[in-house]
């Protein structure tokens, strides 16, 4: 079966940026195999769960040797389209967005915020490195000009679905939603929704359990 043919599962995908990461920081160690056992270890992950993620990518890895980390790296550097810059807005740029841009996803050189919009004229126009925030009212006409692909929601709850309305009718199909509300968009447009409270409050519950 080709891997165009098999449906991965969400958790899965999600699950990818995290292999990458770990892959490149062996590979960058000069590692040369990795087993599942010590993915498992390093990541946190169960090494069922690894070995079931990875057989929906076909044959990555030999019984009793281990993977190979330069062609583990390769496959995922591939799969997650990394040899391809993705460029990313972000909308509200308060405490959140500040931060995250100054961050601007050191995980990869091909994934840059490239644009930044508030609708409050004090920060309007201010720096952060090289990002100059916009005006909001200039959001269409900025995001085609720098083809961006991905936007980003650091503003108020209450501000969250006009917004994302206005961005899913730009063509935007990607949008990281770090607000409280629960976004409602047309079919075709993925919505991953960030929250720290349910991520602290899971790791408290895997800590008093397991
Ligand atoms: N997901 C998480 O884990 C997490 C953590 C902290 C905060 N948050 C959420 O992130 C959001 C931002 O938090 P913050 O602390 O940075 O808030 P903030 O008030 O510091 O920043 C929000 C920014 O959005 C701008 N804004 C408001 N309406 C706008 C509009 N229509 N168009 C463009 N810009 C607009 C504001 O001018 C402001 O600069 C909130 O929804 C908050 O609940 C999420």
């Amino acid at each position: 079966m080709s891997k165009e043919e098999i449906k991965i599962p969400k958790a899965t995908l999600k699950r990818l940026p995290l292999y990458y990461r770990f892959v490149d920081t062996l590979y960058n160690s000069n590692v040369d195999r990795v087993s599942s056992k010590e993915l498992s270890e390093g990541l946190q992950i169960d090494s069922a769960t690894i070995r079931r993620d990875f057989s929906y990518f076909g044959e990555l890895g030999k019984k009793g040797y281990g993977y190979n980390v330069a062609y583990l790296l390769n496959f995922f550097k591939t799969t997650l389209q990394q040899d391809m810059i993705t460029k990313v807005a972000i909308i509200g740029v308060g405490n959140l967005g500040t931060a995250l841009v100054n961050y601007n996803f050191t995980v990869s050189d091909r994934m840059k915020i490239e644009a930044a919009f508030d609708a409050d004229p004090a920060v309007i126009g201010k720096h952060i490195g090289k990002i100059e925030v916009q005006d909001i009212e200039r959001f269409e006409q900025i995001i085609e000009a720098q083809d961006i692909q991905i936007v980003i929601l650091t503003v108020p709850g209450t501000a969250a679905q006009s917004l994302a309305n206005r961005v899913t009718k730009s063509g935007i199909k990607g949008i990281l939603n770090f607000t409280p509300e629960r976004l409602t968009v047309p079919s075709g447009v993925h919505v991953h929704h960030i929250d720290l409270g349910i991520e602290l409050q899971s790791l408290i519950f895997f800590m008093k359990n397991h």
